[in-house]
């Protein structure tokens, strides 16, 4: 693309985005989303429908009360309802009442849409558009003319979607959005559209298009492209049905791939965060396979690829990580080579022998074997790097667990909880303690603590956040091996350890035990390491 104008930022995460299934926003988290958008950039906020419900109408008021910099918020409604009413009609009025210095309305363009829906001829739509702009234009508000089913209409009569579009214009709409309202148009069919209307219109254009064929990205961009200088979406594609075009997606392309340029100079490096931000208010998981911002979009698995990548970045990564403000990352598994462990050994600070070769040889056929037996390194780090420092005589493990015994009761007259019987070995001393639990593993758990606590009384401080057990050969059923994956936090940090066995209990005791086993390795040598600075300094 060339060098071109400005492109409008125009964000509807807190309007079309709380039409997905499962999004809800308060109040308050809106306002937090509007108050980031605007840092982050964005031009516009759709902030939602004022006259659809009291939330929004109370979101309006408080956004009065925002100190925003750069966004503009708009209120977002549809035309009125009959051309000969304008005056009195309740959402035209609900959108003036939120007292927001835009505007947006969506008119019927389809007319199919006009003739079912609205029970309207050609020119009694074409009126009510107009009129119903005219009417906001009239009151001094900035007016955005969403064109819904836009493409859809124009592909069916592209005389009628045209008529309609320019009835906005006349009436002094200041943007037409033409929007995939059904979200199943091509590429190439938006651009070529996007060209047409180009050519007879006189107002900036605008798209706002759908997911439903995967393509809502790629079709902002053709219409960017084709022309238009004003695009919508939302944070993480969120929206109806399939959702929206996903913003975190088109800002990168535009800015680092088409050379374009937003209106506002936008903290690109923010994108990252400002995923996780929206993603945290929506009480959602992160989606680690997103472009751009993912955990995984830079994560190197192919021993081939880290191999390269340790060379020269770019050859396996198609922009720089750090300039949308994510990071490189590299996971060791069977698909390994020695690359992915140096990667590793050096991203962990870990000091190698010079003569290393024979030992990364050994590493990686251990990991290769210990993955055919079930065990998966690149979701659990910590049993990784507590493996690697062993090898490298740099980890002794803290305890042994030499026996464990269960007693489980179940059925309907099971009285008493659950207890664990453990014999470890620690500091040169046999313990055996016993401790009850909800459920076998919540025994085993504060039996190991219990017999450990006297002699590394830190471990009070981590606690276990997640178990998962897979069953790994299903075809064998009961007697089939289980994975186990741990993971646990001491507040601030968090690790993920793993375990494997055909016994779900000594799999647990795995994951549980290198589970300890970094958290005191890493502690202590924090501790030694701090002590050292502290030293040093005096
Ligand atoms: C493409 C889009 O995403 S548009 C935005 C869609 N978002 C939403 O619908 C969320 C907010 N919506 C709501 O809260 C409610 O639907 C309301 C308050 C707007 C309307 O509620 P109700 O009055 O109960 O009507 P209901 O939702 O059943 O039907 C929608 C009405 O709007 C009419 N309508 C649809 N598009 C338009 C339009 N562009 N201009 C005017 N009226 C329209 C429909 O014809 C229908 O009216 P009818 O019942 O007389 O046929
Ligand atoms: C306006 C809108 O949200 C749409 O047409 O999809």
């Amino acid at each position: 693309m060339k060098e071109r104008n400005a492109i409008e930022l125009y964000d509807t995460t807190l309007r079309d985005g709380t039409q997905g299934e499962k999004i809800n926003l308060s109040v308050q988290d809106k306002l937090l989303i509007a108050e980031k958008l605007d840092e982050f950039g964005a031009d516009y906020i759709e902030g939602g429908w004022p006259s659809s419900n009291p939330k929004d109408e109370e979101f309006f008021r408080k956004a009065l009360g925002l100190r925003l910099s750069n966004a503009k918020i708009c209120a977002f409604g549809s035309t009125a309802r009959k051309p000969d009413n304008i005056a009195n009609d309740p959402n035209l009025a609900g959108l003036l009442a939120s007292e927001t210095p835009v505007i947006t309305i969506f008119g019927k363009t389809w007319k199919a849409h006009s003739a079912v829906s609205l029970g309207l001829c050609d020119e009694e739509n074409a009126e009510l558009i107009y009129r119903s702009v005219e009417h906001l234009k009239k009151e001094g508000r900035e007016v955005l003319f969403d064109a819904e089913h836009f493409f859809d209409g124009y592909k069916d009569n592209p005389a009628f979607a045209i008529k309609m579009l320019l009835s906005a214009e006349e009436a002094g709409a200041d943007r037409l959005v033409l929007c995939d309202t059904n979200g199943g148009t091509l590429p190439n069919e938006i651009y070529e559209i996007v060209k047409d209307v180009a050519s007879s219109t006189t107002v900036p254009l605008g798209i706002h298009s759908h997911n439903d064929g995967d393509l809502a990205v790629a079709n902002a961009l053709s219409a960017l492209r084709a022309g238009a200088m004003h695009v919508q979406g939302t944070i993480n594609g969120i929206g109806e049905r399939c959702g929206n075009a996903n913003l975190i997606s088109i800002i990168p392309n535009v800015v680092l791939k088409m050379n374009g340029r937003f209106r506002h100079k936008l903290q690109l490096n923010q994108l990252t965060p400002l995923s996780k931000f929206v993603y945290e208010i929506l009480n959602m998981p992160p989606d680690n396979r997103a472009p751009f911002v993912g955990r995984s979009a830079f994560a190197h698995k192919g021993g081939i690829h880290v191999s390269a990548v340790m060379k020269e970045s770019s050859l396996y990564e198609h922009i720089d990580p750090k300039s949308v403000g994510n990071r490189q990352r590299v996971l060791v598994s069977e698909l390994s080579g020695q690359s992915n462990i140096r990667y590793k050994a050096n991203e962990l600070g870990i000091n190698l022998p010079a003569d290393n070769a024979a030992l990364f040889k050994t590493l990686v056929q251990r990991i290769k074997t210990l993955e055919h037996e079930g065990f998966q390194f690149d979701v659990a780090e910590a049993s990784f790097e507590l493996l690697l420092r062993h090898q490298l005589g740099q980890f002794k493990p803290f305890f042994t667990v030499l026996e464990s015994k269960l007693h489980i009761e179940s059925g309907k007259n099971r009285e008493s909880v659950d207890q664990a019987v453990l014999k470890i070995e620690v500091c040169d001393e046999i313990e055996l303690t016993a401790a009850d639990g909800d459920g076998p593993v919540n025994a085993l758990d504060k039996a190991l603590r219990k017999s450990l606590r006297g002699f590394y009384p830190e471990i009070r401080s981590m606690r276990l956040v997640d178990y998962k057990v897979r069953v790994l050969e299903e075809k064998k059923g009961t007697s089939a091996k289980v994975r186990v994956l741990i993971e646990s936090s001491d507040g601030q940090n968090s690790w993920s350890t793993v375990g494997v066995s055909p016994n779900i209990i000594d799999a647990s005791l795995q994951a549980l035990s290198d589970s300890i086993n970094y958290y005191l390795f890493t502690y202590r040598t924090e501790k030694a390491n701090r002590l050292s600075t502290a030293q040093s300094a005096s």
